[in-house]
């Protein structure tokens, strides 16, 4: 029995962790999307589920999953993750007219093309890690039949390692510290990162057609590229420094970003002291036997902003 007033403060529920593979076999090249995708719904109708226990205005999860399969059979932009989940969300918003926001994840899963005698497989592929791109929309009804998209982009667990071209030094010292200051480590992390758009509201019926002006792929790609070449060649005074670069890069690169975010673990690799062994040498310049520490790593994270003076537009 509740004996105090509360009240439902926010809900959101759908369908989580749909499973599915697209195969694209339009030329004798065959390319795979394959997806976790979750469907979410919101809006005041779904009060009384909640509260009343009625499920009047409640479109199965079941149903939200069949969805998933029978847009990804018609659609033409699975391969673009924001345009496909902008396509999942306007349909249950056209669809049921009391939906007054839907919340849509996707996560794309890896495939690379095989190389067999040299050359790329036609139709066979192999995973080669766990990295993940994934993306985030939330689309509602705006006034005037307009709709509004809030959209980010994201590389989850890109695991990069680099062997000299990292230092740190000139960090406080005090009766806590025990780290030595170093010229030349190894550094390595698993990259997050996370880029939001820029998206207009838009008259419904053109909401995907504004969308599909921005090069979600390219963009990911070119995100890609500038983590992995920044991570490379800067010589890094700290992880802190690297990632400020990275971030700046990619906004100065597309003007639909205004914010880019990154998560770097900083996982530590210490040099084994090996002087118990007939003195042998391997600390400092010495050094190339070295521990990986699972725990704990560092965690260095930031978001970084267009100023509102270059704001973008698309
Ligand atoms: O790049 C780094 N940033 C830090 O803040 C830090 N702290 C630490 O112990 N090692 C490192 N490395």
């Amino acid at each position: 029995m509740v004996s105090v007033n509360v009240y439902l403060d926010k809900q959101e529920y759908g369908k989580d962790k749909v499973r599915l593979l697209k195969v694209h076999r339009d030329s004798k090249v065959h390319r795979v999307d394959d997806l976790t995708i979750r469907c979410l719904l919101s809006g005041s109708s779904f009060t009384t589920s909640y509260t009343e226990a009625s499920n009047k205005a409640v479109v199965a999860t079941d149903s939200i999953k069949n969805t998933c399969y029978v847009l990804a059979k018609s659609s033409k932009v699975v391969d673009t993750l924001e345009l496909f989940a902008a396509e999942l969300g306007n349909h249950f918003l056209d669809t049921y007219n009391w939906v007054e926001g839907a919340h849509v994840t996707i996560i794309r899963h890896r495939w690379a093309r095989m190389n067999i005698d040299g050359k790329p497989h036609t139709h066979s592929f192999w995973r080669d890690g766990e990295e993940t791109r994934q993306t985030d929309l939330f689309v509602k009804r705006a006034a005037g039949g307009r709709r509004t998209v809030e959209l980010k982009s994201a590389i989850d667990g890109l695991l990069v390692l680099k062997t000299t071209g990292s230092s740190f030094e000139d960090f406080v010292r005090d009766e806590y510290t025990t780290l030595a200051e170093t010229k030349d480590r190894i550094l390595s992390t698993c990259v997050d990162a996370q880029w939001e758009f820029n998206i207009p509201s838009a008259p419904t019926e053109n909401l995907l057609s504004t969308m599909a002006q921005i090069p979600f792929n390219k963009i990911y790609e070119s995100v890609r590229e500038v983590t992995c070449k920044t991570f490379a060649e800067d010589e890094s005074a700290s992880v802190q420094a690297t990632l400020y670069k990275m971030a700046a890069q990619s906004i100065s690169n597309w003007r639909s970003l205004n914010r880019v975010s990154y998560a770097l673990p900083n996982r530590h690799f210490f040099a084994v002291d090996l002087s118990y062994f007939k003195g042998t040498k391997n600390l400092a310049e010495h050094a190339d036997v070295y521990q990986p520490l699972t725990d704990p790593s560092g965690l260095i994270t930031a978001t970084v902003a267009r100023s509102p003076d270059t704001s973008a537009r698309l």
